[in-house]
């Protein structure tokens, strides 16, 4: 403005010292330079700034686009938080930097991982604390693959979809543990109670065990756990679930849900409140029976109550990008020592891009070994403290022969495996009756109810029972402490049913004995069955046929026994089913 004001000096006013105008014209123009020269910089640090700005974005949005081409899948939320969250660090997205990679996921590309290596990271020193309480010191090799993973995959979440995986794993190896800690260190910092975890398995005992290593883990923490399986009335179970609120609706009071498949579809379909679409886990454990078992319909009603969810917020067109930050699928966890090699099976899952832990048996053939890490999934394995024998004799003598084995080498805290209910009690009557006061023998079959299957596995596991004769029920999941012995009095029809009988011994480490009962005609079958395994020259075990002829008055007298025994039971039915009858005449009539 002065300069305006100069530049309409008029002759006729004051007299003006030129000079003085002058030197404060220059001095103005020699400001106003260093002003241009400041804004100048100013907005040269600006568009530097901006440059910058966009450079990063271009290249979050390259990783990301990288990333989705990749995986097939990367959702826009992810690109709209990375470009608006000034914290976000570009490397956050990291795929192609090896170094890092490597860190993330070893085997991305083939998105195999061999079991066995011994790579600790940051995340188990932290896990290492939670769990030394509980008698976990180090981590066996694939809670030590498979937790890290997870939990890098968790944290990575929002940015990119987990992947699904498959833990294929021997058994007692602790897959149970695996899944456990990183589900609960997931969850355990969010404040408002929801199911986030759905953890399924084939059997109730199976589910109570599980149930309870939860409530382990959890209990200096304010995760809750809730189990459904039918135990409980389906009354008692729905007010465990959640409750309602005058104000809210239905409220969750469950974080993790453990549950049998046929239990969560009843709950499906008549719970109301029930709410699963907050899903961030499902944990399938013994994944391929429950694949095979009889509730086959779990999944799609799972889904459909999932879906159904997903679509009235969809449809209310408010932002998809929101209805997929709320929905996102949830993340599937597959364990088992047998994990399906069946595509077809595995589909019914549409499992989201999945990567394969497992143990994978060496063979002399490098091309088969390739052949292996392309086909999914590895050869079953066992534990390698496991050591197999067999005993070749014929059916009339088997019960003595079991009998002299037993007796022979001292066993307790032996399981002996049938193929039938009647089978079970047949031989518990036999081998009670051979071995008298010796030895404390009980049987464990599906004729039994759950608490009194829970009694006998408790008195087992405390060494009151030296010998438990049992179905097949009993071959799988179950941890049960030091079992010295696996018996398979009749012999496995499948691989699986071996490899799981076989894994009641032999766990975490302990050592243990397999040892499988065979008449002549069955060894070839058994052994073909085997090499399926890579289970070659197994050690036969002979019982001398002299040894038993002394046991023949001992033997008589125990089939006597036996048949005492089953007549009356048979009367004892007979006379209950007479009753029941007499009952509901009676009741038509009234
Ligand atoms: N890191 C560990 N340190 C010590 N004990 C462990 C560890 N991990 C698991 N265990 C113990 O090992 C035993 C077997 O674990 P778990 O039942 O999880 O095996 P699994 O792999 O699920 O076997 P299966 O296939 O038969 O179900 C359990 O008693 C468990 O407490």
């Amino acid at each position: 403005m002065d300069l305006f004001v100069i530049n309409r000096h008029d002759e006729s006013a004051a007299p003006v010292n030129e000079q003085q105008n002058l030197e404060k014209i220059l001095k103005r123009i020699e400001k106003n330079k260093e002003l241009r020269a400041i804004r100048k910089a100013k907005k040269k640090i600006i568009i530097a700034n901006v440059k910058q700005e966009r450079e990063r974005k271009r290249k979050i949005k390259r990783r990301l686009e990288v990333q989705e081409a990749k995986q097939s899948i990367t959702h826009d939320l992810n690109i709209d938080k990375a470009l608006h969250d000034p914290t976000f660090d570009e490397n956050d997205v990291d795929i192609s930097s090896p170094k890092k990679k490597e860190k993330v996921d070893e085997s991305a590309d083939t998105g195999f991982t061999i079991l066995g290596g011994e790579k600790f990271n940051k995340n188990i020193k932290k896990i290492k604390k939670v769990s030394e309480k509980n008698g976990v010191k180090y981590l066996f090799p694939v809670q030590a693959e498979v937790i890290p993973w997870l939990l890098q995959a968790h944290k990575r979440s929002n940015i990119v979809f987990p992947r699904d995986i498959c833990v294929s794993a021997p058994t007692g190896s602790g897959k149970t543990i695996a899944f456990t800690l990183p589900v609960v260190q997931a969850l355990m910092h969010h404040k408002i109670k929801k199911i986030r975890a759905l953890i399924i398995l084939p059997t109730q005992d199976l589910a109570l065990q599980v149930f309870r290593t939860f409530k382990k883990y959890t209990q200096d923490t304010s995760l809750d756990v809730c189990i459904i399986t039918g135990k409980n009335s389906f009354e008692n179970e729905q007010r465990q679930l959640l409750y309602r609120d005058e104000a809210f609706g239905f409220v969750s009071k469950v974080d993790i849900l453990i549950c049998t498949a046929g239990r969560l579809v009843d709950h499906l379909k008549s719970t109301e409140g029930l709410d699963l679409t907050s899903l961030e886990f499902l944990v399938i454990d013994e994944a391929d029976r429950v694949l095979d078992g009889v509730q086959h319909d779990w999944l799609y009603h799972l889904e459909k109550h999932i879906n159904s969810e997903d679509s009235t917020l969809q449809s209310t067109r408010i932002l998809n990008l929101l209805a997929l930050k709320k929905h996102k699928p949830p993340q599937k966890l597959l364990f088992s020592a047998t994990l399906s090699q069946d595509p077809e099976k595995l589909q019914k899952l549409s499992l989201f891009q999945p990567k394969l832990f497992t143990s994978i048996v060496e063979t002399e053939n490098p091309q088969e070994n390739a052949t292996n890490a392309d086909s999914f999934i590895g050869k079953y394995t066992t534990p390698q403290e496991l050591t197999e024998k067999y005993i070749i004799c014929s059916i009339d003598l088997k019960p003595l022969v079991l009998y002299e084995f037993i007796r022979l080498n001292k066993l307790t805290k032996t399981m002996v495996f049938t193929h039938s209910v009647e089978n079970t009690h047949r031989l518990a009557i036999l081998l009670k009756s051979l071995f008298k006061d010796n030895m404390k023998i009980e049987e464990i079959s599906s004729n039994l109810d759950v608490k009194s299957r829970n009694k006998l596995i408790e008195d087992f596991s405390a060494g009151k029972i030296d010998i438990l004769v049992c179905t097949d029920a009993l071959a799988r999941g179950i941890d049960l402490p030091v079992v010295q012995c696996v018996i398979s009095y009749s012999a496995p029809k499948h691989l699986k049913t071996y490899i799981h009988r076989a894994g009641r011994t032999a766990r975490a480490g302990e050592l243990g004995l397999a040892v499988t009962l065979l008449h002549k005609s069955q060894v070839n079958k058994f052994q073909s069955l085997l090499q399926q395994a890579d289970k070659i020259n197994m050690e036969e075990i002979k019982i001398s046929e002299e040894n038993l002829e002394t046991l023949g008055e001992q033997y008589k007298q125990a089939l006597n026994d036996l048949k005492k025994t089953v007549v009356n039971e048979q009367h004892q039915d007979l006379v209950k089913l007479k009753s029941v009858k007499r009952h509901t005449v009676k009741k038509k009539f009234k």
